[in-house]
């Protein structure tokens, strides 16, 4: 058999361990995994002390093109996301202008995409009060599935869905095998407190944390889940930052109900006091928790609770990022590069997380929750997507180290243990030691569905 790539030496991490082999590529795909493939290819890849994770499948990212590029483009974003180990991504449906919310909007994201992603993607399709009536336009386009907000998402070109908007969305995600995502915070909870505490004159990152406490999270999250188990509908409950909110999940998972959990990063590198120590780069939306809420929120990570790893990237231009009033500024972490490294830094060296779990969170669960069979795996047959990671390697993240578009990563200056030293997409280096090719180029990926449309 003939290969265009060996890639030799390495441990490869999949969904059962870690096993030591080399890998065969060809046409873009693993076509072997062996113990010692003989040699003949024209390329070879010494991975000897390096471990081979497969490309991390980022399910949570605003790009926020077209429209708003100078926030964050697909060619910064997806620069950032190779440096730390993706080889595919999902973009949301907002913070683009317009938003992806009908045919032509899915098409306009799609070509300035296809042209600048350094990545494989796919596209979110966003649900709100306006647009009900076109999601089966938008699963004929393409998208990977829904995007709800049932707060208020910071643009009021997309507006949060009522009770009966999301209630019909599951009910259309349901029809068209797509899963509905939903941003889960209370409405009218949020809203409330925020008036509350502005008409009173607060304006800290304490009275913003206050404003949104767990049992805002909780309440949406309890709703979304009924809805789901009264339709039988597929929910994902995006970035949730509580353990508590896992548990309901999880309750309601044991009963049948068709729902995926996925965390971020920075709910389980950062808390509440952290908050008011570094300030606008770590506000967001639900916000870091207090101490013992994140420690639950591990445990529930540890028992393999959690699906999947997202960043929720989402950057603004630093005029958006500085005031003295907290509420006014834009809520959104810019942490494409470090998903890989706070997992196995915190995870794996201080948790004891299994390799094989990180890769599940961070490709497999993804891939197969989002009908992707090509992705997610190191698997004969699938698309050579990997990061070789030195694993022991430490470092401190410097500025310069970053590639999103205003460098806003809020762990710079923080060491890890464990270090990304290339990327590699359908067999190519698209990043290797902090240089970048784009020649490669990224293509759009749409779920398979069997016969849902
Ligand atoms: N619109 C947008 O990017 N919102 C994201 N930012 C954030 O902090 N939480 C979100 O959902
Ligand atoms: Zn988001």
């Amino acid at each position: 058999m003939g290969f265009e790539l060996i890639v030799r030496g390495g441990t490869l991490v999949t969904a059962q361990g870690e096993q030591r082999a080399d890998l065969g590529i060809e046409g873009g795909q693993i076509v072997s995994i062996a113990d010692e493939l003989l040699d003949g290819a024209p390329h070879t890849l010494d991975a000897s002390g390096l471990y081979l994770f497969p490309g991390v499948l980022d399910a949570h990212v605003h790009l926020n093109e077209p429209g708003r590029t100078h926030w964050e483009g697909f060619e910064t974003g997806t620069r950032a996301l190779a440096a730390g180990g993706a080889t595919s991504f999902f973009d949301m449906p907002l913070n683009s202008s317009p938003p992806v919310l009908d045919a032509a909007t899915f098409e306009a994201k799609r070509a300035v995409a296809a042209a600048k992603s350094l990545l494989d993607f796919g596209l979110w399709g966003g649900l709100t009060p306006l647009n009900l009536e076109r999601l089966d336009e938008l699963a004929e386009a393409g998208v990977i599935g829904f995007k709800a907000f049932m707060s208020h998402s910071g643009l009021d070109e997309f507006p949060a869905v009522d009770d009966v908007t999301l209630y019909e969305g599951l009910k259309a995600a349901k029809r068209l095998g797509l899963p509905l995502a939903t941003h889960a915070e209370s409405d009218g909870f949020t809203r409330r407190l925020t008036e509350l505490a502005r008409s009173g004159g607060a304006s800290t990152a304490r009275d913003y944390l206050n404003s949104r406490p767990v049992v805002t999270e909780l309440e949406a999250v309890q709703r979304a889940l009924l809805y789901a188990h009264e339709l039988d509908a597929p929910l994902h409950l995006v970035h949730l930052s509580s353990g508590q909110a896992v548990a309901l999940a999880v309750e309601a998972k044991a009963r049948g109900v068709d729902v995926t959990i996925e965390t971020c990063p920075h709910y389980l590198h950062f808390t509440d006091a952290d908050v008011e120590r570094i300030g606008a780069a770590l506000k967001c939306a639900p916000p870091l928790r207090p101490q013992a809420v994140q420690d639950d929120l591990w445990g529930a990570l540890l028992r393999g609770e959690i699906d999947i790893v997202g960043s929720d990237h989402s950057p603004a231009p630093p005029d958006l990022k500085t005031s003295d009033d907290f509420f006014a500024l834009w809520g959104g972490i810019s942490g494409a590069q470090s998903t890989l490294n706070v997992l196995l830094a915190d995870g794996h060296h201080q948790r004891g997380v299994a390799l094989a779990a990180i890769s599940v969170m961070t490709a497999l669960n993804p891939a197969r929750r989002f009908n992707l069979p090509q992705k997610g795996e190191l698997r004969v047959g699938a698309d050579a997507d990997f990061a070789l990671v030195n694993l022991g390697q430490r470092f401190t993240l410097e500025q310069a180290d970053l590639q999103d578009r205003w460098r806003q990563n809020p762990y710079v200056g923080t060491s890890f243990q464990g270090q990304v030293t290339a990327t590699y997409l359908r067999g190519r280096a698209v990043h290797q030691h902090g240089q970048f090719d784009s020649t490669v180029g990224g293509k759009l990926l749409t779920p398979h569905l069997q016969g849902a449309l």
